[in-house]
């Protein structure tokens, strides 16, 4: 046995095997220690291998999913090797074989994956000068992808695809060793930001040199989509994605043990056809994980109000993926449009409960596909019949103001593609019972009246009690044996049982069974055929059962690109309609595309931070936003707590969510041409990597100085905060002026530099906002509304007062803060920096109109001082110090504090010099 368990071992190095042995699945020598280690299980021994105990770590079989699920995680593989020999009549070991190796990119099992989590396998070839071959597949969604690039932008892909498992050839260079190794380090941190809801490790495996073989790869795709050449997708000229395409094809066949029957779709993906967003941006924006990691509350969490989980892996993806192309944004929102008018509800109700049929059409190719899962296509099937009436027909009252679905492009076809396959329905209501049993090996699966044979079998067994009755009374009268009785257990099959007073009474042809203490047991020549046939019709019965169930499958093969679109129009249909409910709920408009540059946002809201905020049932204070070539960069000063992080992300989500095709949290919106989302926000602390927060800081300043372009929105948060003030003012300014005259990006700078309030004064296309707070006594009151014009305080001190630091400090913070305002000369010059610029100007910025003027300026000192002369100064002018008593001196002196306090309230807007 441990002959035949080393020569499977050696076919699977690399997974851990599941040696089948009973009701056990075994674990020997290192995967052994390594199962007990990660799964804490026993570690046993068992027999002697020259001269040393054999290390042996088991789990039940009918609890394996359970582990296998938990291995799976920690990035583990796992080969099954099943008995497949018949145990009675095996000379040696039962014959045993892999059927099956699980990994961490090809499971299509729904109990081992989280709902929402699609694995995808990915395979990368090094070309020649830097350059990489890339071939992805996501085995659920029976799809393929290529691409090339350069190999310095792997990280960039490799966040874009979200792989659970890579392959890369044995026999790769030291550097690019060096480079995988580096992702993977980094995975954890990367993935946050993918959305995969796979494992956070990304597990690594090598593959020989020859499986990635270039013509070999093209040969394999050209088979696999039953085409003479690649041309049409594209494909025909990507040789580095032909040779990953080869080690990925051979390794996803070697893994499901059998050809991929539904991979029939290719897509070549190209580095300029989605909206980059950054693993930074992800991770700040907090689409899918919040920054502790967590999937709620997030963007996604807010917008999945999915019925089915197909429907929320698509929804993820569209919001991963936001294509820079509108026309797929426009069709969603035209559906969106129309599904808000009168659909929404009925088809929500339709959708809820149907089958993942996007896993089982997968798992029907790979001929994995359990009984329940088909039941449950079948149901399914049905109900995509009423969605498709429902869609067709607009069967619904409909209301006198609407728009017939079939002005919805996308709704058409959707409706189109829900029209379950003829036949495939009755196929499986004719063969499956209507509850048919979890596992094939109970039988239990196959419909009453689909087969003869099985009906016949089925006959025999379900006839056993009658016969038995019959045979009893037929005894019991021959015998005149009143209380003979006959019987069956599992040990000794059937019987006739006899109490001892009556055994002088038993007939000739009875042989002894079994004796009791009581009683004795018998069989007879026909009790015993009898159980012959009943034993037999049962095993015979399975074995039907189980060779029916395969000929169901191969009938089911040809509908399966059918299901395939079926599955894909279900997920778009349940996808659509949560947009249109949630677009309802939350009291969002449809966004405008433009194809000028720019983003302008009537009374935005932050999604996430208002429904938060709705919990506790305080109002959100809507924000305007107008950017554009004339006014393209804003500088957001505020203070600490006032709302600029929650308005930058806010104008962010807006075009994201537009892009993806989706109402927003607006008024209105109109968007011009986005290529990139890049955001420096809070620097997190990269310890692990030994990389300051400075560091960290710059990196990502510099990565979105060389990538971003004049259609990107830039977010930049306190950037230049984590080293010197001088230091960070000069790099802040530095960079603003960069994003300002070279990228041209639509730029949001928020910052506590005040010095860069003067920014806009000499860049013509940027302007100062802040968020805006009062003082009331020593308390700090925040409004979070954007306004015109820089920020004429901190408010630190006040903000640290809410945080709970203690009086002393406090009182010990304000004198020097008074004594630094006093002397310093710097500060003198912030102060008129500081003064509110007209309000006009803001209202007045209109970037789609080119008269606009973002060069409404904070007042420099020397136009402040051609202003008329305020209150406050011709008070003081009057006064005549030499002609005054010391009582009159006072009160002056009160007069005056007044008038300044009227100043300082903004009694006078402009005039508080
Ligand atoms: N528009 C708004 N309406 C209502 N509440 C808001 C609004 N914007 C922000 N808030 C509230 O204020 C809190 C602080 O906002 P935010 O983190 O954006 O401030 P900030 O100015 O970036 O602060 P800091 O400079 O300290 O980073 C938010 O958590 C939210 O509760």
């Amino acid at each position: 046995m441990m002959r035949q368990y080393l020569a499977l071992k050696a076919q699977h190095p690399d997974a851990l095997l599941f040696y089948r042995m009973g009701d056990f699945y075994e674990l020997f020598y290192e995967d052994a220690h390594k199962a007990a280690r990660l799964l804490d299980i026993t570690l046993t021994r068992r027999g002697h291998s020259a001269g040393e105990p054999i290390p042996m770590a088991g789990v039940p079989f009918h609890a394996a999913q359970n582990y296998l699920a938990r291995l799976l995680k920690h990035g583990e593989s796992v080969a099954i090797c099943e008995q497949v020999g018949d145990p009675a009549t095996a000379k040696g070991p039962v014959e045993r074989q892999v059927l099956r190796v699980l990994t961490p990119g090809t499971l299509t099992e729904a109990e081992l994956l989280p709902d929402k989590a699609e694995p995808v396998l990915l395979a990368l070839h090094w070309g020649p000068r830097q350059t990489l071959g890339l071939a992805w597949l996501n085995l659920t969604l029976g799809e393929l992808q290529l691409a090339q690039c350069r190999s310095d932008e792997l990280p960039t892909w490799a966040v874009r695809i979200g792989p659970s498992e890579l392959l890369y050839s044995a026999d790769l260079a030291d550097s690019s060793t060096r480079e995988l190794q580096e992702l993977q380090r980094q995975w954890p941190a990367l993935a946050g930001g993918t959305g995969a809801a796979g494992p956070a490790r990304l597990s690594l495996a090598a593959r020989p040199a020859w499986a990635f073989d270039s013509a070999l790869g093209l040969r394999k795709l050209c088979a696999q989509l039953q085409a003479a050449s690649l041309a049409g997708w594209g494909a025909q000229d990507l040789p580095l994605a032909h040779a990953a395409a080869s080690a990925l094809l051979d390794y996803a066949e070697h893994t499901q043990g059998r050809a991929l029957a539904h991979l029939a779709t290719l897509r070549v993906a190209r580095p300029d056809e989605l909206i980059e967003l950054p693993p930074s941006t992800r991770r700040n924006l907090e689409l899918t994980q919040t920054l502790r990691g967590e999937p709620s509350p997030t963007l996604f969490a807010l917008l999945d109000s999915c019925q089915t989980s197909m429907g929320s892996r698509l929804l993820r993806r569209w919001l991963l993926e936001p294509p820079r192309n509108r026309t797929p944004a426009l069709e969603r929102l035209q559906a969106i449009g129309v599904l808000r008018e009168h659909l929404q509800q009925p088809l929500r109700q339709a959708l809820a409960g149907a089958a993942d049929v996007e896993r089982i059409a997968a798992r029907l190719a790979l001929r994995q596909v359990r009984p329940r899962e088909l039941a449950g296509l079948a149901q399914t099937l049905q109900r995509a019949a009423v969605l498709a009436q429902l869609l067709q027909s607009g069967a619904v009252p409909q209301p006198a103001r609407t728009v017939p679905p079939a002005e919805s492009a996308l709704l058409t076809r959707v409706a189109q593609h829900l029209i379950p396959p003829p036949g495939c329905a009755d196929l499986l209501q004719r063969a499956l019972l209507p509850e048919p049993a979890a596992q094939l090996r109970e039988g239990g699966v196959i419909n009453h009246g689909h087969d003869a044979e099985l009906d016949g079998l089925r006959a025999l067994q379900s006839n056993c009690d009658a016969f038995l009755l019959e045979l009893e009374a037929r005894e019991r009268a021959r015998s005149g044996i009143a209380n003979l009785r006959v019987q069956y257990n599992k040990v000794h099959g059937f019987y006739i049982e006899i109490t001892q007073g009556q055994l002088d009474r038993v007939p000739t042809d009875y042989r002894r069974r079994q004796t009791l203490k009581n009683a004795e047991r018998f069989i007879t020549p026909e009790l015993k055929a009898f159980e012959d046939q009943v034993l037999s019709a049962q095993e015979r019965a399975l074995a039907r059962e189980k060779w029916l169930y395969e000929a169901l499958l191969e009938q089911l093969q040809p509908y399966l690109s059918a299901l395939t679109e079926l599955a894909r129009a279900l997920a778009t249909l349940d996808a659509l309609c949560a947009l249109a409910e949630r677009s309802l709920t939350l009291d969002w408009c449809a966004p405008e595309f433009s194809l000028e540059p720019g983003i302008e946002i009537r009374a935005g809201r932050h999604p996430v931070v208002q429904a938060r905020l709705a919990e506790s049932h305080t109002a959100f204070t809507p924000n305007d936003t107008v950017l554009g070539p004339k006014a393209r960069l804003q500088i957001v000063t505020g203070p600490n707590m006032g709302g600029k992080s929650t308005y930058m992300r806010q104008v962010a989500l807006i075009a994201l969510l537009a892009s993806m095709g989706s109402y927003v949290p607006a008024q209105r919106c109109r968007l011009g041409p986005l290529d990139a989302i890049h955001t420096r926000i809070g620097a997190a602390d990269d310890l692990a990597n030994a990389q300051s927060t400075f560091m960290v800081e710059m990196s990502e300043a510099a990565q979105i100085l060389h990538r971003a372009s004049a259609h990107s929105l830039v977010l930049m948060d306190e950037i230049g905060r984590g080293t010197s003030t001088f230091d960070g003012l000069a790099l802040a300014s530095a960079i603003a002026s960069h994003l300002h005259d070279k990228v041209r990006a639509c730029t949001l700078f928020a910052t506590h530099y005040f010095e860069l309030t003067r920014f806009p004064a000499e860049h013509a296309a940027a302007l100062n906002v802040h968020v805006s707070a009062v003082e009331n006594g020593r308390e700090i009151v925040f409004l979070h509304q954007i306004e015109p014009g820089p920020a004429s305080r901190s408010y630190g001190v006040q903000v640290a007062r809410l945080a709970g630091v203690p009086a002393a400090v406090l009182q010990h913070a304000r004198q020097l803060l008074h004594a630094l305002e006093a002397h310093s000369a710097a500060a003198q010059a912030q102060l008129d920096l500081f003064a509110p610029a007209p309000s006009a100007a803001f209202e007045a910025a209109e970037p789609w109109d080119t008269a606009q003027t973002p060069d409404a300026q904070p007042p420099a000192p020397e136009v402040a001082a051609a202003l008329p002369p305020s209150a406050l100064e011709q008070a003081v002018a009057a006064l005549d110090p030499d002609a005054l008593s010391p009582r009159e001196a006072l009160e002056a002196l009160y007069r005056l504090r007044q008038l300044l306090g009227n100043a300082l309230l903004g009694a006078a807007p402009g005039a508080g010099h």
